[in-house]
């Protein structure tokens, strides 16, 4: 489907450790900076228990989840929006992206870090720095030519101008997009211009694996990410490398001597996958139970869609239970005799959860 959530950040913090251990794929991860050239795209199923809390009542052939694509970005440095490093292609590769996950370096440690030394606050101002100056650019080329049309009473662009002329003097401050408060109307004025601060944005404090408690450095991210209404998901990507290696018998042996009882990743996944504004519905038939991804504020048809575009032209209702009826009444047919399947029709918004069942004519 390609939604994509891109990892960025410094070189060396941890991108290419923690995008190999969620894709399992081999590509270098090595203490040498820049040695992610291209991107990397990686399909990553998304955990989620339900799936086989649901397949435990069902008994259905194959359980499928659904996935987020990662994209591996190489590191940003300052100067990038100059074209310094790898400069500018970078920023194309962040561009195509639809959020962005960006990996901070919480752990100390002698790998070596581009700036001499550890100090996330102002890894993050760097990174910051590089995309407000490359969507300031984007932003001043659109309002000259904007400015430039107005004077022709162009429609969209005496309609553009004002919201490029906020852009620019909250990016000239150094600002972030997304902060300066835009409505969806003027977000939509702005959106051929794939400004890389006005995607969401989450942070991944990577940590070393005693590193989640009585760290400040991770204190002083999670200071900085409140202010932003940022979330911060804190993980050791070494450790999670190391696991991802393992097979599953060993990984639940390892995993149970720390005291945990899933991978980190899977949190930074689900949190890529609710930054990334996806919700999941359920069907669940003998042959399959599955996971399907929607946009929040999905209708029925449009939900119906993401499993065959027939399925939403000819979408006639949606016999719908939630998953916690589906639990408790263990299954359709139960939840049904207790009055709790509900027939929606087209203006129905999917709810995250729901088990449903398409009825449409074609
Ligand atoms: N939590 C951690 N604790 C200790 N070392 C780590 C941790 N995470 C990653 N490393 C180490 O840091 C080094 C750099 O990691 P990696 O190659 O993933 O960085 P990167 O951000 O992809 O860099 P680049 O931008 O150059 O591609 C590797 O040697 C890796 O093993
Ligand atoms: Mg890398």
């Amino acid at each position: 489907m390609g939604i994509k959530c891109g990892i960025v950040g410094l070189p060396n913090v941890g991108k290419s450790t923690l995008f190999n251990a969620l894709t399992k794929a081999g590509i270098a991860a090595a203490n040498f900076p820049f040695c992610t050239i291209e991107p990397n795209v990686g399909v990553v199923p998304v955990p989620d228990p339900r799936l086989n809390a649901l397949a435990a009542i069902v008994n259905p052939q194959k359980v499928i989840p659904t996935a987020v694509e990662f994209v591996d970005i190489a590191g940003l440095v300052a100067g990038a929006s100059k074209g310094e490093g790898l400069g500018n292609k970078f920023l194309a590769h962040i561009r195509e992206v639809d959020a962005i996950a960006h990996v901070v370096r919480c752990f100390e440690g002698d790998v070596i870090h581009v700036a001499g030394k550890v100090d996330p606050i102002a890894d993050i101002e760097t990174i910051d720095t590089e995309l407000a100056l490359a969507d300031l650019e984007s932003v001043d080329k659109a309002l000259n030519r904007a400015e430039r049309a107005a004077k022709a009473n162009d429609k969209e662009a005496l309609a553009k101008k004002p919201v490029l002329q906020k852009l620019a003097a909250g990016l000239n401050e150094g600002k972030s997009a997304r902060s300066l408060g835009l409505d969806e109307e003027e977000k939509a004025l702005v959106r051929d211009l794939f400004l890389l601060t006005l995607k969401p944005l989450m942070y991944i404090a990577n940590v070393a694996d005693d590193g989640f408690e009585n760290n400040p450095l991770l204190d002083a991210v999670r200071e900085r990410a409140a202010g932003e209404g940022a979330e911060v998901v804190p993980v050791c990507a070494a450790i999670e490398e190391e696991l991802a290696q393992l097979d599953e018998a060993d990984r639940d042996e390892f995993l149970k001597d720390m005291g945990l009882d899933e991978p980190g990743l899977n949190r930074v996944i689900r949190a890529g996958y609710k930054l990334l504004d996806l919700q999941t519905y359920f069907t669940a038939g003998v042959k399959e139970v599955r996971a399907w991804q929607v946009k929040r504020g999905a209708t029925g048809p449009q939900a119906a869609g993401v499993i065959h575009s027939d399925f939403e032209k000819g979408f006639i209702r949606a016999e719908t239970v939630s998953y916690d009826d589906f639990i408790q009444y263990k299954g359709e047919a139960g939840a049904a005799a207790a009055g709790r399947l509900r027939k929606e029709g087209k203006d129905y918004i999917v709810k995250d959860g729901d088990v449903l069942h398409f009825l449409f004519n074609v």
